[in-house]
């Protein structure tokens, strides 16, 4: 049954083997097993994946300091890791969490989109769609535990969850932020927010680019729960255990049923989506603004 409902993604293969092409040119070992749980706790430079609870829940954790943000490298061992997971039948739930402090994702990698060339800009925005449609339509139970701040890309990441945690904490602003940076979140980030909160509060929220604190991200339904920093993980995981108690191919069917239209709306023109973000980053007006938020981003350190 598992077999029956679980979605192919097109392309994964080729995405892939491109991450162990670039690994391997990297002169470095894709992934070092460890621990007593052997191969249940892996690692790559980027991803570490540790054993959750009872065997069947893996805590996957974004190791790409210093804010984590979502370079190609990084998305490419991101796939890795969550395929192996998705293929180890003994997996039923994954928590995602950040092991970078006060951040959990800053979003896209700004310098994977700025300065570069067409296609770079192309293979980029290729993993960007990969990294959303794998984790939408994932079977597994997703549960974001966000320990920190999670503008745009990284809030992406977490809508994608079917559960988020918010630490309470000022630095935990969670958002699709775009707008302030002079860009345009595409028609499938603005969906996965609609999606979240309905269709006023995501009007609102996507033109002023709004990061929202804590207690308004649990009013308007962008988190579910708020709970102390030190207690994130173990609400996930005990959230996590709610979840686990429902037979997994009804979940997984209802899961499908909820998302496939909004996957296929993108599935149906990758190409197309692709060939939008390369012309629309290669402007030069967009690439001033991009420039401009960066250097902005480097005088707040002073
Ligand atoms: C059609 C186009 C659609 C594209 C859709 C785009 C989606 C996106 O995700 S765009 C990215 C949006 N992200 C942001 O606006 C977040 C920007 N970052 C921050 O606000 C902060 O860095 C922070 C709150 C996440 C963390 O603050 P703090 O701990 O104080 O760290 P610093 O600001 O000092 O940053 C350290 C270091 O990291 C660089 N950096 C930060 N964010 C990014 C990023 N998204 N991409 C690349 N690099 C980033 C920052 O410039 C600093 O670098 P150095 O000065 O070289 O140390």
């Amino acid at each position: 049954m598992a077999l029956a409902v679980r979605m192919r993604v097109p392309c994964r293969a080729l995405l892939c083997a491109g991450a162990q092409l670039r690994g391997a040119a990297l002169g470095r070992p894709e992934w070092a097993a460890g621990g007593g749980d052997g191969a249940r706790r892996f690692a790559s430079l980027r991803v570490l994946v540790e054993p959750g609870a009872e065997g069947r829940v893996a805590v996957m954790k974004l190791k790409n300091p210093p804010v984590n943000s979502l370079s190609l490298d990084f998305l490419t061992e991101f796939l890795i890791s969550l395929e192996k997971l998705e293929n180890d039948k003994a997996f039923r739930g994954v928590v995602i969490t950040s092991d970078c402090p006060n951040v959990f994702s800053a979003g896209l990698d700004l310098r994977e989109m700025y300065g570069r060339n067409p296609g770079h800009y192309a293979e980029y925005w290729k993993a960007v769609q990969e990294l959303w449609l794998r984790l939408y339509l994932s079977n597994l139970v997703l549960v974001a535990a966000i320990n920190g701040s999670c503008p745009a890309g990284g809030c992406l990441m977490a809508l994608t969850s079917d559960v988020r945690i918010l630490s309470d904490s000022p630095k935990s602003v969670i958002g699709l932020n775009e707008t302030l940076l002079g860009i345009v979140a595409p028609f499938w980030f603005k969906d996965t927010l609609v999606n979240t909160i309905g269709h006023r509060a995501s009007e609102r929220a996507l033109q002023l680019g709004l990061l929202f604190p804590p207690a308004e991200a649990l009013q308007v339904g962008l988190v579910d729960h708020v709970v102390p920093e030190d207690q994130v993980q173990s609400m996930a995981l005990s959230v996590m255990a709610h979840w686990l108690a429902i037979p997994d191919h009804a979940r997984q069917l209802t899961k499908a049923m909820m998302r496939k239209a909004t996957a296929d709306r993108l599935i149906k023109q990758r190409e197309a989506d692709i060939q939008n973000f390369v012309s629309f980053i290669s402007r030069d007006s967009i690439q001033k603004s991009l420039q401009i938020y960066l250097e902005k981003l480097k005088q707040k350190k002073g």
